[in-house]
């Protein structure tokens, strides 16, 4: 783990850190995270929009202007209750277009099995290990493994059971992630996902969706994003 000056400038001798590229999909969750870090003006925190093409796009354009050394995909998503409870974090071990694909008569062809290569993006697995380890350390519950990203939000118990079944171990479920790491990796950069969870993957129930509790979770979070990186 690296040792941050304050303001994320290089102590003398020693190398400048990179900068790090955070995108989120919407204000609330930008705003969530600028308030973990606290002002260091070596995060730039962007709002890309939802989904994987916005942030595909968004993450790509900004990339494009400005000199990045990794990037982190954050923001609320659903958990998967066996593994990632209301309120908790999710580090992805994994970042998985889980809808990427086909319906076919006999199911859901991912688009790996048709051929179009690999669905999931590899995370920086070493700094994912220490965000998890330094999160656990703050006290705060998280977990760690595949985040999938679809374009459809699960709404059914059904949907999140053939998820699972595909997927075995899966957290959680968003829908920047795949965007995100598919624009970094154009450049060579190492991804993250961080998720803090507002509901559970199942039958879709808006309102009792904990958005203030996982906002809240995303802040801690950040402040401890700052730490590692
Ligand atoms: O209404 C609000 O105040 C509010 C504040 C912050 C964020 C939101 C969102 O609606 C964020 C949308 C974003 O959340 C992810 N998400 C959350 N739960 C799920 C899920 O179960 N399945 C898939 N995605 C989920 C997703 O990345 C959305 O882009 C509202």
């Amino acid at each position: 783990m690296n040792s941050i000056h304050p303001r994320g400038e290089a102590a003398e001798g020693q190398a400048a850190l990179p900068r790090v590229l955070i995108v989120t999909a919407v204000a609330a969750e930008r705003d969530a995270v600028l308030r973990g870090l606290g002002g260091s003006d070596r995060f730039h925190v962007i709002a890309a929009g939802a989904g994987p093409a916005a942030a595909a796009a968004g993450t790509a354009a900004a990339l494009a202007a400005g000199d990045y050394g990794c990037v982190v995909n954050a923001g609320i998503g659903g958990g998967f209750p066996e593994v990632a409870p209301l309120g908790s974090l999710v580090v992805a071990s994994e970042i998985i277009a889980a809808d990427l694909g086909a319906e076919t008569p006999e199911g859901f062809r991912s688009a790996a099995e048709l051929g179009f290569g690999s669905v999931s993006v590899p995370v920086d697995s070493g700094t994912a290990h220490a965000l998890a380890a330094a999160l656990a350390a703050a006290g705060l519950v998280v977990s760690t493994g595949p985040v999938l990203t679809v374009s459809t939000a699960t709404g059914t118990a059904e949907t999140a059971a053939a998820l699972a079944a595909r997927h075995p171990g899966a957290a959680g479920e968003a829908m920047e992630g795949h965007g995100v790491a598919v624009a970094a990796r154009a450049l060579g950069l190492p991804v993250l996902e961080l998720r803090a969870v507002s509901n559970p993957v199942g039958p879709r129930d808006r309102a009792a969706w904990q958005i203030p509790a996982a906002l809240n979770a995303l802040t801690e979070a950040a402040a401890i994003l700052l730490e590692v990186l």
